[in-house]
């Protein structure tokens, strides 16, 4: 109870840093001192960065990494991904690589729509809902004119706003299910501000439609908020090419290997346990660009696993197949991105990352993360299915190994030549460390 603070928000950055390392370091000054060396010497890039959240004390850093030869529908990216696990760049780019030699990855978004609900119980007569509704429909478009505005003019807005009957599902509940276009931004802001006027207009309507009775004047939002779940924002990546044609140093035998693959995929489409693995490779490519490139990855993590799940069990979001001779490998995600807004134009290195990608439209960053997904499942797939994921992950976590050992030039230098052809496993380099500093 001694660690319990009142007023703490209140406090400067270097007042909460001090009632920190007091309170939990013992007031070690080293904590300090580390903490610290992690503050930007620029005053006012610190200063940018401690305003994006709250009670900030210093920057927590990850690697921002790039993988280039990413060919998508014939243009050259070199993507930006920002992400803590070692192998994760490496496999995208050996993935990018080899399909840059066989045509390259191909996507489409098939749709751009999101949703928002206002929550509301309501105790009356349905039919005289209905009626209500659709009294007061036009005002949802006139009262939210103010915020719609410039998004109509860009060509986005509302798209319809409608009433749900969930009265089956729990008693008296209903929803205005609301669908939106906003364009280049993810739209949270947007959607939420129409939603809050649409709750705004029920709250006032309700009490005054002479049709209710007193009970059913009492309509009660709950809430308003825009969902997550955006099944028709939805993006296909796809590859494809001749059997034949997969021949590669690793895949001598492409006939053998496209088996095994398109078997490794439906163990996936019907096996919850390995499924979720399966697309856990899938997002270490989605949410590695979509940090890079300043978008909310709980929001994109929530709406694509509801998505795998859609059909009531969780499923693999990628399926693979071979047709007359045409190996397919393909993949469709449901994305709401933004290339504008959030910390888009803040952040210096989200900055850096549009611009690396050319200043792509939602549309395109859509495409080239959704290609970022499907990249990363063919390269895990691929070594699961032929020399185990191990070889691969371990040689790029070599570093981290050695790194903790503290290991000398000299030392890694001798590691990685004996690991070239030992098993490479955490306990055998620290066995190897130890025994060669003995
Ligand atoms: C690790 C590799 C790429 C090695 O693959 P390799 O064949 O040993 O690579 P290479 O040394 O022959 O190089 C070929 C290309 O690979 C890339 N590459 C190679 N090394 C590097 C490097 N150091 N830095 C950057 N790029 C690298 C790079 O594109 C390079 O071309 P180059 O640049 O020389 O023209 C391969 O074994 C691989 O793709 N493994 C899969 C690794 C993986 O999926 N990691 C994700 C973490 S494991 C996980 O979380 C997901 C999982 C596996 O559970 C999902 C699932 O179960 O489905
Ligand atoms: N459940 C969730 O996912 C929630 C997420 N958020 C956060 O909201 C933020 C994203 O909200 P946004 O409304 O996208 O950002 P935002 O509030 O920065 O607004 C973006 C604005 O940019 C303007 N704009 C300029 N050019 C545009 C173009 N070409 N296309 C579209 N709009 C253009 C529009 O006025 C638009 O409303 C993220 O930081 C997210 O983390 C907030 C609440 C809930």
């Amino acid at each position: 109870m001694t660690h319990l603070v009142n007023g703490f928000s209140k406090l400067s950055k270097e007042e909460k840093l001090n009632w920190i390392v007091t309170t939990y370091f013992k007031g070690d000054t080293s904590v300090k001192k580390s903490i610290t060396s992690y503050w930007n010497t620029d005053k006012a890039l610190q200063k940018l960065h401690d305003e994006f959240i709250e009670n900030t004390i210093t920057n927590f850093y990850l690697p921002l990494g790039v993988a280039p030869n990413f060919v998508i529908n014939d243009k050259v990216y070199t993507l930006p991904m920002v992400i803590e696990e070692s192998s994760v760049v490496a496999a995208a780019s050996n993935a990018a690589k080899y399909w840059s030699a066989r045509g390259g990855f191909k996507a489409t978004v098939r749709s751009t729509e999101k949703i928002g609900n206002v929550h509301f119980i309501y105790k009356g007569d349905k039919k005289r809902l209905q009626q209500f509704i659709a009294t007061v429909h036009s005002k949802f478009y006139s009262q939210t004119e103010h915020i719609t505005r410039n998004m109509k003019k860009r060509g986005g807005g509302i798209l319809a706003v409608e009433l749900i009957d969930k009265t089956d599902e729990l008693e008296n509940y209903y929803q205005l299910h609301a669908t939106f276009d906003t364009k280049d931004s993810m739209g949270a802001n947007f959607i939420n501000s129409c939603l809050e006027e649409f709750a705004a207009v029920l709250r006032t309507e309700a009490p005054l439609y002479e049709l209710f009775t007193k009970e059913e004047k009492q309509l009660q939002v709950v809430m308003a908020i825009l969902s997550n779940y955006v099944p028709n924002c939805l993006v296909r990546a796809e590859v494809s090419c001749k059997v034949e044609d997969l021949k590669s140093k690793e895949i001598p035998d492409p006939v053998y290997f496209v088996e095994k693959f398109i078997q490794a995929v439906k163990i996936a489409e019907i096996e919850p346990y390995r499924a979720v693995t399966h697309n856990k490779g899938i997002m270490n490519g989605v949410d590695a660009v979509v940090l890079a490139t300043g978008n909310d990855f709980r929001a994109i993590e929530a709406g694509v696993h509801a998505f795998a799940a859609k059909d009531g069990k969780y499923t693999s979001l990628s399926h693979a197949e071979v047709e007359d001779g045409i190996f397919r490998f393909w993949m469709d995600l449901p994305l709401a991105l933004g290339t504008v807004g959030g910390l888009t134009s803040l952040h210096p290195m989200v900055k850096f990352a549009l611009e690396l990608l050319e200043k792509p439209t939602a549309n395109e960053l859509m495409m080239i993360i959704a290609v970022a997904g499907l990249a990363q499942n063919f390269a895990a797939l691929k070594s699961l299915t032929t020399t185990g994921i191990q070889q691969g992950h371990m040689k790029m976590h070599l570093m981290n190994i050695l790194n903790q050992l503290k290991a000398t030039d000299e030392e890694r230098l001798r590691v990685q030549v004996h690991f070239e052809t030992n098993t490479l496993t955490h306990s055998a380099v620290v066995d190897f460390v130890e025994k060669i500093r003995s």
